[in-house]
């Protein structure tokens, strides 16, 4: 993969497009970006046009277009050209933020042929074009001409010049997404948003349809059994510890304070599993990637969409499941080019009568759970910074919690508590910065037994990095009520350059337990001090009691993106286990187990695997895992019958090569560039698939058992009572396993890849399996746009299927129940 800036004629960039990209039947053959050199807005005066909001518009020249044409069949390029920095209009952006001026490939040539024999400045990116005889011969006659350059090896100067283009347009985040490919497409979603769809405006249509369908009939059905917002006296606290006690409902989307995701339900057993069968389905009216699960409050379920974050409640006793309320929140689309990895929302919360959202653009609202009317909101955060919000709002006892996502944006991550009545702040922890920040104590909070001193989240970093230095807080979080201690992970810290932060960077990558009532930290634990791999620390934190060496232990599990599955005592801190999960992990040889020595808790890292020890623009290659971890945000289950942990996880290898890259707030910092790969490459072993579903032995540190995946599992497990176990997998089965011995015992295939969590419920004496489809995330966008064509690094491990020769975008709600 390389990045060049080059100054094409007219005639080069159809040659280009057509010669060079469209090679075979019509499909692109190259893996092709080409940008638009970006203009200055700040040169742009936006006054002297009456305009008081520059973000409602796109600059445009007089002479060209902004052009891009969507996705070519299965694979995709984006093509952008601004030929003058001269502002001849301003187009107003449609309500994806895009301008909608969609061309089609004939258009766009015609419009280029129309430029004469000006020049055209371009972005480049490519993937699997070197080695091409013909494009690397044509490449070099170009770059002699006009001394062009490559990014990734070339001088400074020109890499400030990318930089300052880097930090001119919000468009250029699909240009440092382009440039973190998953085999040979992209990872990060380096598509305008309308381009997965046939266009802006067929996506406007597929919405406004959605929004037009709100059903409602003139005389609402009256709401069963939810119970009224900010009813009586009843605690939530109380309210929500009695629900989930009760097998039939999912009043949490991590099933319990515990995020234990098990279910007390039994009429499904690994006997009568084989006979299950979809008993009703729901389009949610959005085509992207479906993370989370809904939820079960007495008959009402209540579901919810990536952005534009529809929220749905849907009557459980009604056959027809009429819908009973919708409510669709307005928002600045700007939000959507700083969101990572998909457009993504993991789910709702439900307390005192009212359903939390958090909406991608960081406002946290709540809602009548009986009327869907709004009570209150307040704002978490800034998405012109490139703070967002994709993870599921908690809410444990009287308070709701919420986290911030943009680690690639170097956001500095925080959690923040909320009163569930008024949505009033109570407190505030950051990740980093000074203890009156992160609210550690210095002579009180504990980090492997010691106290941490004064200052540890800013004098772990070079001078003010730590106020740009991530660890987000965009995971799943959990509450164990006799200990009134919240738990979480933070992610990675910024930039993914590990040479610009010197320092163990604390306290991104680590595992926190702090007060609920004040947010003051007891204990912590950094899994991977000073990142240099992207190894995010959200992951879920699973509450579970066992037996440890003879002893009950109150133990936090977690399966970390570093590919180590950790057991802590959560009472304290204190690290119990640390074993690899996947054999694949190549990055670090264990954890350090020996209390007495000097690097007691840290991981023993490689150093062929190290980028840090690489270096700057070198290519660290056959790291494992991949960036996106050994398991991602995809959580496990917990299973109290077996004691086991049922983990989707990802079976991925990467390449790494972190460069230099400047901070301006609201644009990417994520100075690397990645390839991903299935681990069979970097183990010989001849496999080629990227996930297993593992059961995992947390007191002993061991795998019990194992099931390939073809693709990473990036679903969640829900466990039950009956001895099944359910998750969903990319390609779209729901697929049910044997708990005891992970036999499969069950699997359909749903109407799109299944990146969601599995919702357990009884409705009318009756047990139902509930899951979201939808296609997305980050394995979900990099795999179906990776797997799209041949790539010659993925070539090596074999014939890998395509993931979009299996499945396609669109929000499904399957649920399943055995026959009548
Ligand atoms: O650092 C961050 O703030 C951040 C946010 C998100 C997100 O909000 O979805 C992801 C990541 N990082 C990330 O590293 C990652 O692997 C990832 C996967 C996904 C997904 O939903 O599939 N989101 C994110
Ligand atoms: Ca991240």
């Amino acid at each position: 993969m390389s990045i060049f800036v080059l100054k094409l004629t007219p005639s080069e960039v159809i040659h280009l497009l057509r010669s060079e990209t469209r090679a075979a039947g019509g499909a692109p053959e190259l893996n092709i970006t080409i940008q638009k050199e970006y203009l200055i807005e700040e040169e742009f005066d936006y006054a002297a046009y009456g305009v008081t909001n520059p973000a409602e518009f796109d600059l445009v020249t007089s002479t060209a277009k902004l052009t891009v044409e969507p996705r070519v069949e299965s694979g995709y390029w984006v093509l952008e050209t601004l030929v003058e920095r001269k502002i001849g209009a301003l187009q107003r952006k449609d309500e994806f933020g895009m301008t909608p001026s969609i061309l089609s490939l004939d258009e766009f040539e015609a419009e280029v042929k129309a430029l004469g024999s000006k020049e055209i400045s371009v972005r480049l990116i490519t993937q699997e074009n070197e080695g091409r005889e013909d494009f690397d011969k044509w490449l070099a006659a170009v770059q002699s001409r006009q001394g062009g350059w490559k990014m990734s090896k070339d001088n400074d100067a020109h890499r400030a010049a990318a930089n300052r283009t880097l930090a001119l347009s919000v468009a250029t985040i699909w240009s440092v997404g382009a440039a973190i490919y998953f085999g040979n497409g992209s990872l990060f979603n380096v598509k305008p948003p309308e381009s997965e769809h046939a266009s802006a405006e067929s996506h406007a249509k597929v919405v406004a349809a959605a929004t037009e369908a709100t059903p409602a009939a003139p005389a609402a059905p009256a709401a069963p059994a939810a119970p009224a917002a900010s009813s009586a006296a009843a605690s939530s606290s109380d309210e929500l510890l009695t629900l989930s006690k009760d097998p039939k409902q999912w009043v949490m989307p991590t099933g319990d304070y515990y995020n234990q995701r098990h279910s007390g339900l039994k009429q499904i057993t690994p006997d009568n599993v084989g006979k299950m069968q979809p008993a009703w389905q729901f389009s949610t009216g959005v085509l992207r990637g479906h993370e989370g699960a809904p939820l079960v409050i007495g008959d009402v379920m209540y579901l919810h969409t990536p952005f534009p974050n529809i929220v749905y409640a849907l009557d459980l006793k009604d056959p027809s499941h009429q819908i009973l309320w919708k409510y669709e929140p307005k928002q600045d689309p700007s939000v959507v080019p700083v969101m990572c990895c998909d457009t993504v929302n993991r789910g709702l919360a439900y307390g005192d009568g009212k359903i939390f959202l958090a909406q991608a653009d960081t406002t946290l609202i709540a809602l009548d759970a009986k009327t869907g009317k709004l009570v209150w909101s307040v704002k978490n955060g800034d998405p012109s910074k490139g703070q967002t919000s994709t993870a599921a709002p908690h809410v444990f006892k009287d308070k709701v919690f919420v986290g911030i996502a943009g680690g690639e944006f170097g956001v500095r991550g925080h959690i923040t508590a909320y009163s569930v009545k008024d949505g009033k702040q109570v407190w505030r922890g950051y990740s980093m910065g000074p203890d009156a920040d992160t609210l550690i104590d210095p002579d009180k909070t504990t980090h492997l037994g010691t106290v941490v001193g004064k200052d540890s989240g800013v004098n772990t970093w070079q001078g003010d990095q730590w106020q740009t230095g991530g660890g987000t807080t965009w995971g799943w979080y959990s509450y164990d009520p006799e200990l009134n201690l919240v738990y979480y992970g933070s992610g990675n810290p910024s930039t993914w350059n590990p040479n610009q932060r010197p320092g163990d960077n604390r306290w991104s990558m680590t595992i926190w337990a702090r007060d609920l009532d004040t947010g003051k930290v007891k204990w912590l634990y950094q899994m991977t001090p000073h990142d240099e791999w992207d190894y995010d620390g959200i992951n879920e934190m699973i509450l579970a009691d066992q037996d440890i060496g003879g002893a009950k232990r109150k133990t936090l599990v977690h399966f970390d993106r570093n590919g180590f599955a950790y057991t802590l005592d959560r009472t304290n801190g204190e690290l119990l286990v640390a074993e690899k999960y996947d054999p694949a992990v190549n990055w670090a040889t264990k954890v350090d187990m020996d209390k007495s020595s000097k690097t007691y808790g840290r991981p023993q890292v490689v150093d062929k695997y190290s980028t840090q020890h690489n270096g700057e623009d070198t290519n660290t290659q056959g790291v494992c895992p991949a960036a996106l971890g050994s398991k991602d945000e995809q959580p496990a289950s917990y299973d109290p019958a077996t004691g086991l942990f049922m983990v989707p996880t990802n079976h991925v290898c990467m390449d790494y090569e972190p460069f230099r890259v400047s901070y301006t707030a609201g644009q990417p910092y994520v100075g690397a560039t990645l390839e991903m790969y299935p681990a069979g490459k970097v183990l010989g072993d001849g496999t080629n698939h990227t996930g297993n579903f593992i059961a995992w032995d947390a007191k002993a540190g061991k795998i019990v058992w194992s099931n390939k995946e073809q693709f990473s599992a990036w679903g969640g497990a829900t466990s039950t009572d009956g001895g099944v176990t359910f998750y969903g997998t990319l390609e779209g089965y729901l697929k049910a396993v044997d708990t005891k011995t992970g036999k499969e015992l069950y699997k359909y295939k749903t109407p799109s890849g299944i990146i969601g969590n599995v919702t357990v419920y009884e409705s009318g004496g009756k047990q139902y399996v509930a899951v979201l489809s939808g296609v997305g995330g980050w394995a979900g966008i990099g795999l179906a746009a990776g797997l799209s064509k041949s790539n010659e690094g993925l070539g090596a491990v074999g014939n890998y299927a395509s993931l979009a020769n299996y499945t396609a975008l669109g929000g499904v709600l399957t649920v399943f129940a055995l026959p009548e």
